[in-house]
């Protein structure tokens, strides 16, 4: 007979977007949780079934979840902490202001603010993107704290925004980094409805758990700019990336996904993961291992200016009063992240020339008005081509790739626009007499070949 796990009684510390997705989606597979964050805005939306930010999917789980009473959302770290028997800790670790380095201070406040309160036996499993060497610092704090009753685990997130719940409840794989064969077992208990789906799980120590995830986006955003420094000798030579791109992706050994040539790479993870990572080896006296990600960041920027460039060779040089519709805030479509957004980049640099900018996101405004107060935002796509010298596409939303041209060519002042995440039908747009541009494709595609 096969018998279950016992189900531990979870907790999860930080509700952002990692905590609410793990927190509601351990709710789903049948945990009892408890989700615990500072923030008491966003606690009494989330208690009352509202989800403070968009993804898709997450929004109806939670209000189902919330109905079966097995998710309880609270700002009281003594009730989380009595609660629990598997802590998770999902708060933020942006980058420092004034340095590359993680701001490892949330993490720091969870983990002793749970120590200080916990009695009797637990496991602490980080799940934040944190610097190799930190789980091993904090264990010895929470061991001291708590006289050795309380153990630390890290437990890395590879979850996509746009795809949380599907990434969540079936990941590609999970990675258990542990100090004994205890909190191993905690971890399998704990992702039992996963393990027994057979998610493959990498049983590792500490630091290699906290390396892999700073490893899996490092690779990612490489990879992202290996093409995009692709474009760049495209553009120099008249090459088309996005024909390039194809053809090196029919090969098994390269592959397509995150060969995606634009406007880069932004969000909450990518851009500040590779610089902490920079930070934490230069501490640890081997930057020169990873100085490649310096080259892997400034590649990813130009791209940004590029950009800009481009809007350039269409309205001329001087960009003062040029009217500019921007499609698209947020960092990836399906998302109203704007953190280091490239697409609000962009608008901000035509701002700064003088640009009259007017952005459009189908679910990033708000954020986006917060971030750049300055900037005009419309309510809509007509709204925001509206007399418009340049159209920009900076975010592939499905409702700005899958827009009439011709139905936009009328609204707009001038049929001109930049391709900025090479996702528009060239042919069509200069069928329906656009000037297109795109980066990494030369000014020509798309008119009638030879
Ligand atoms: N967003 C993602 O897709 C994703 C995926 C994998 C890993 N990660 C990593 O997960 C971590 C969280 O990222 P996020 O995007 O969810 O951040 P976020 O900013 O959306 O959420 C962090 C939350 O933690 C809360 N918080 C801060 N200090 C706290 C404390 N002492 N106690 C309780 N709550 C506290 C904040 O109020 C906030 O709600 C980061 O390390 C990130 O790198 C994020
Ligand atoms: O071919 C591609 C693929 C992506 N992007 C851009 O790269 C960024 C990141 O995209 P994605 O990785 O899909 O989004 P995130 O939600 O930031 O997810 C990354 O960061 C998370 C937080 O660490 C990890 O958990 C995920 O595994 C990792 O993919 C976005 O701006 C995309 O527009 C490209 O420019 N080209």
């Amino acid at each position: 007979m096969n018998a279950r796990p016992p189900k531990p009684r979870i907790t999860v510390i930080g509700t952002g977007y990692l905590g609410a997705t793990q927190a509601v989606c351990m709710a789903h597979l049948g945990f009892e949780v408890v989700a615990v964050d500072v923030d008491p805005v966003k606690v009494d939306a989330l208690a009352s079934g509202r989800l403070p930010f968009f993804e898709p999917g997450l929004d109806t789980l939670l209000v189902e979840t919330l109905a079966t009473g097995r998710l309880r959302f609270t700002t009281d770290f003594a009730d989380a902490a009595a609660f629990g028997e598997v802590h998770f800790v999902c708060v933020g670790t942006p980058q420092s202001s004034g340095s590359d380095a993680a701001d490892l201070r949330y993490v720091d406040a969870a983990f002793s603010e749970l120590a200080r309160r916990i009695t009797g036996r637990a496991l602490i499993v980080g799940k934040s993107t944190v610097p190799v060497g930190t789980a091993e610092r904090l264990a010895g704090m929470v061991a001291e704290l708590t006289g050795g009753e309380v153990e630390v685990a890290w437990n890395p997130e590879f979850l996509r925004e746009g795809f949380a719940v599907e990434d969540t409840l079936h990941p590609d794989r999970l990675v258990f980094g542990v100090a004994s064969a205890e909190a191993e077992q905690s971890l399998r208990d704990a992702y039992a409805p996963l393990l027994e789906e057979g998610v493959p799980v990498v049983v590792a120590d500490l630091a290699t758990a906290e390396l892999v995830k700073v490893a899996a986006n490092s690779f990612l955003a490489t990879k992202i700019s290996f093409i995009n420094a692709m474009a760049e000798v495209c553009e120099a030579s008249g090459a088309d990336v996005s024909l390039l791109a194809r053809a090196l992706s029919y090969d098994d050994r390269i592959g397509g996904r995150f060969l995606k040539p634009g406007l880069g790479f932004g969000g909450g993870c990518l851009p500040k993961d590779i610089r902490a990572f920079r930070a934490r080896a230069e501490e640890l006296g081997v930057s020169a291992a990873v100085t490649f990600l310096h080259e892997v960041d400034q590649i990813n920027l130009r791209r940004r200016s590029r950009t800009v460039d481009l809007v350039r060779e269409l309205a001329g040089p001087d960009l003062h009063g040029v009217r500019v519709a921007a499609l698209g805030a947020a960092f990836k479509p399906d998302s109203d992240d704007v953190r280091d957004a490239p697409a609000l980049d962009v608008a901000r640099l035509l701002y700064l020339e003088g640009a009259s900018v007017v952005v459009y996101d189908p679910k990033a405004n708000a954020n986006a008005h917060r971030a750049y107060p300055d900037l005009d935002y419309a309510d809509s796509l007509a709204e925001a081509v509206n007399e418009a010298d340049v159209v920009l596409l900076l975010t592939e939303w499905a409702e700005f790739v899958s827009a009439a041209p011709e139905d936009m060519g009328v609204l707009v002042a001038h049929r001109r626009i930049v391709d900025g995440r090479g996702a528009l039908d060239v042919e069509r747009y200069r069928a329906a007499g656009w000037e297109y541009r795109a980066l990494g494709r030369p000014a020509e595609v798309g008119a009638a070949r030879p």
